[in-house]
Formats: structure tokens, sequence, C-alpha cells
């Protein structure tokens, strides 16, 4: 099927080769001129501006956005619900967050454009390669648009979840899974560097990932990042985050369910971006008033 992709950055660009290689005709389109360029450079149909971008498509339009969650999503959703008509469709495949999701589909609607959230997973490689996507929705909707998830997802790799705003909900619970499992192989690995014994990281990784129970791709990727750097000695350990983790945290919080391993990792990933705290200065001074305990000064 023919359809606009606006968004051609790491996750769009990636997105619009998948299509173009499974039989779909992208055109793509991104404020970005550069992005442009390179999605022209690597045969993408393009168009200049969202104007020009539904010029080429043909009706009922479909229309995947690949843009940051948040402001630009929201930016892009209203653009395209001044220029759409009834009858096309849109697809936010950003890590929106799925009450943003919601409220877009209902703006959608109005102007009888339908709406899909798609929760996409496998990073840029899988963005590229066998895709993963979590589709919300009208369920008449998704199925004119399954052709072109079976097209560049992986087998088995995609899922309608339900109504408008399940997509984003299973993403989001994904990525709170994510932080945990990440968190972890984290720890495990300073554990071993901090151990008596000097285990090679890439080696350790790698055969971890031949049988082991705890093989994985996050674990595949700690091989790679190992073989390129033993210790990892050219990364500082900050941690940024998006806010899929806080926001699966926030939704935990508000059902009253405990979820203290994806709590404790984003609060690891906040603790990272400091490198002292205000929290250890008091405590330190603390010790220090009642028993004469050591503190270090600046
Ligand atoms: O969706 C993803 C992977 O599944 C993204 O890479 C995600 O944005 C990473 O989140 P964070 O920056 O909070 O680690």
């Amino acid at each position: 099927m023919k359809i606009g992709l606006i968004g051609l950055g790491k996750m769009g660009l990636n997105l619009a080769l998948n299509m173009r290689d499974h039989g779909q005709v992208p055109v793509g389109f991104d404020l970005a001129p550069t992005n442009l360029k390179t999605a022209a450079t690597n045969g993408i149909a393009t168009a200049n501006d969202l104007a020009a971008l539904l010029d080429q498509l043909p009706t009922p339009r479909t229309i995947w956005v690949m843009v940051p969650a948040g402001a630009a999503t929201t930016s892009v959703i209203n653009d395209l619900a001044a220029h759409l008509t009834s009858g096309d469709t849109v697809l936010d495949g950003g890590n929106s967050f799925y009450k943003d999701s919601v409220h877009h589909g209902a703006e959608l609607a109005k102007h009888g454009v339908h709406f899909l959230d798609v929760g996409t997973s496998g990073g840029q490689a899988g963005a590229r390669h066998n895709g993963n996507f979590m589709v919300g929705g009208d369920p008449a909707v998704f199925k004119t648009v399954a052709p072109l998830f079976q097209a560049i997802a992986a087998p088995d790799g995609y899922l309608y979840t339900g109504p408008v705003g399940s997509g984003h909900y299973l993403k989001m619970v994904h990525n709170g899974i994510e932080y945990g499992m990440m968190a972890s192989i984290g720890e495990g690995f300073d554990v071993l560097q901090h151990g008596p014994y000097d285990y090679d990281n890439a080696a350790v990784a790698k055969v971890w990932n031949n049988g082991s129970v705890i093989r994985s791709w996050l674990m595949e990727l700690a091989e790679d990042a190992f073989d390129g750097d033993a210790n990892l000695d050219t990364i500082k350990g900050v941690m940024h985050a998006s806010g899929e983790g806080r926001w699966t945290l926030d939704t935990a919080l508000d059902q009253q369910v405990a979820t203290p391993v994806i709590a404790m990792a984003l609060m690891m990933r906040y603790r990272s971006l400091s490198d002292d705290t205000f929290t250890g200065k008091v405590v330190a001074a603390l010790r220090n008033e009642f028993g004469g305990h050591a503190v270090e000064h600046e």
C-alpha cells in the first residue's frame, strides 16, 4: 500500500526502508531538510511539505507518524486533523503516552479520521527488519492496514490490542519491563566488575547468550557493547530517561500495583544524573552529628 510517513529520523527512515523492501510504497516528509535528503538518497520518495505529501497519496489516505512523543506528535496530529478528510487513517508509531493517544483519536474522530496507536518495539534494528507492533484502534480499521504490519513485522510480531490507547498502554508497560531488565543486567555486571575474579565481560555476555536462562536480545546488545569497549571505559554511567518508565510507575501507583523493580530502576536513572546528592550530604551530616562519623569534604 502507499503510505505517507511523517518523521524520517532514526526510526522513521528505517521503517520507510523496511516498508519499501516489503512491497509497500512509503512517501516521506520531515521538517529537517537533512532527513529528507538522506531518505531521498536511500531511494525513498519524499515531499517537501505536508500538503505535497497528502497530494501524493491515494484516498482514503494512510499516514504513519513517527516523530518524538509529546509536543511534536501532538503538533503533527493537529496539522493532520486540519488537512485530512473523512475516511483517512493516521497511525502514531511513536512512544506516545496512551492518554495522549486517546485524546488524539478523539480529536481526529471529530473529522471522521481514523486513528491507530502503534506501540513500536525492536529499536532501530526492528524498524529496519522484523519490527514489533502493538496496535490499538477500531478493529475494522486495523484490518485495512493489517497487510502493512504483515509486511514489516517479525513473524508473529504484531498484535491488535483493543481500543485506541491500548497499543501505547502495552508499549508503556513493555518499556517499564525494559527498565527493570536493563537495570538487572547492569547490576549483575557491576557485581562481577567489583568481584574477586577477572572476568571478560564480552565473554560472559556471550556464554550467557548461549543456552542460559538469561539469554536475550538485551544480553546480545551487552555482548556487542563489551566487544567494542571491554569495560565501557569510554562512556559515563549516566542513564537518561524518555518518560515511559515513569508513566508505567505512575500508572502502577494509581492502581496500587506494587512494581518495586521498575520503581528502583527509574530512581537509579535519576540518581545517575547527579555526581553527588543532597540526600547524601544530609545523611553524612547526621552520622557526623550523632556519632562523630567521618565526612568527606569537596
Ligand atoms: O521504546 C524504546 C525501546 O523499546 C525506546 O528506545 C525508548 O524511548 C527508550 O526509553 P528510555 O529513553 O526511557 O530508556
